[in-house]
């Protein structure tokens, strides 16, 4: 009989959806250009050569949205980062099919990149390392940002959630401030102007905790960021403030639209112990001197290629003691570390995020889904 999705979600989405084709996501015409691109042949043309791409990526788009169920009904106070985490992981890899324990399988499809889950003041590139006890709190703003990917297509989409009503307005500001940047973005729109837009949204927003009123402040160095085939940056950045390159986007682009609002500076640096690599799709092919490095460097290549990862996926692949020689790749210029990116101790930060296709005839929000 007809397959429906189990709670966890363990059931691939290729069951759900037989005949291969999957939900369109939320699909925008562009702003500035009156409906020729969505009635013009040639570009109706273009957009039916892709139907292989748009499936793959609807596929990821519609793992995304069922993994979320599952965060917003098991997400609670008193869970553990990495339950959490494991969580999200096990109900992305089961929904594409892909465990990723055999060579290559992460590469055909599973995890997009790290699960993110940052707390309070980090505001992005924290995932739990093995060992970690940290403990889901009441009063925390957790940030939720996984991807999935099929083929190399990786759906980033991100959100915040929290338990106490007193972040109200700094999550509307976040989640405001990132369907202005999905409505202004378009083919021929130049990023600074997405960002100015952005920044105009984010900062009318004000929040009082505990008696203090704060700005909402759109944090100046994070980015939303284009996406290509494994790879979850191609280079293109778009600004949350004013002042941005004048960088236009171009039609067929992918871009992963994210905002980040904060009550302390706006601003991030790096600190805490990192979690995140990936491989530089630029990677000079240096002499490696220390033996762990080069069979890690293999190990990396045959399971995530540039898809970026974390040292719980070196741990689930049996890997141990492998700390110096990622060190060493990441000194040699092989392996880019990210580590956490945090505004001021005591500050709280919010996210919300989609993935964006600039088809030829439409905007195409593939994540959005009923929950944001
Ligand atoms: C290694 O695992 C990852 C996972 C996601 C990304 C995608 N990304 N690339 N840069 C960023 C991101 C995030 C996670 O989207 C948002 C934060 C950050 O924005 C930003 O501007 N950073 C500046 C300080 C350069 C990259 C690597
Ligand atoms: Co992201």
């Amino acid at each position: 009989g007809a397959k429906v999705q189990s709670d966890p979600p363990r059931v691939p989405v290729s069951q759900l959806f037989p005949n291969n084709v999957y939900p369109v996501g939320e699909e925008v015409e562009y702003l500035n250009d009156n409906a020729y691109r969505t009635t013009n042949e040639e570009k109706r043309h273009l957009d039916r050569m892709n139907n292989d791409f748009l499936q793959e990526y609807r596929q990821g788009a519609e793992a995304h949205r069922q993994v979320r169920k599952w965060c917003h009904a098991h997400i609670k106070p008193g869970m553990s980062l990495t339950e959490i985490a494991e969580g999200i992981e096990d109900s992305t890899r089961a929904l594409t099919g892909h465990w990723g324990l055999e060579e290559g399988d992460n590469i055909k499809g599973g995890v997009g990149f790290p699960t993110g889950l940052s707390i309070n003041h980090i505001a992005a590139h924290y995932t739990p390392n093995a060992g970690n006890k940290w403990i889901l709190g009441e009063k925390d703003v957790l940030k939720v940002d996984y991807g999935v990917h099929v083929n190399g297509r990786i759906v980033d989409s991100a959100f915040t959630l929290a338990w106490d009503s007193k972040y109200d307005n700094l999550l509307a500001a976040v989640k405001d401030a990132t369907n202005t940047g999905i409505r202004e973005a378009g083919i021929d729109v130049r990023v600074c102007d997405i960002g100015a837009a952005i920044q105009e949204t984010m900062e009318s927003y004000e929040v009082e905790l505990d008696g203090k009123t704060y700005p909402v402040k759109a944090i100046r160095n994070l980015n939303g960021h284009d996406i290509i085939q494994h790879s979850i940056h191609g280079g293109k950045s778009v600004p949350i403030v004013k002042g941005g390159d004048q960088t236009k986007m171009e039609e067929g682009e992918i871009f992963a639209i994210e905002t980040f609002g904060s009550t302390g500076r706006g601003y991030v640096n790096e600190d805490l112990e990192c979690s995140h690599y990936a491989m530089r799709s630029d990677a000079p092919n240096v002499a490696l001197r220390v033996q762990s490095a080069r069979s890690l460097l293999n190990v990396i290549k045959k399971n995530f290629g540039t898809i970026p990862f974390c040292r719980r996926y070196l741990d689930r692949l049996g890997q141990e003691k492998y700390l110096l020689g990622l060190n060493n790749l990441v000194s040699s210029g092989i392996v880019e570390a990210y580590p956490p990116l945090v505004d001021t101790k005591g500050s709280y930060t919010a996210q919300f995020e989609h993935t964006i296709l600039l088809r030829p005839t439409v905007k195409e929000v593939i994540s959005r889904g009923d929950d944001y």
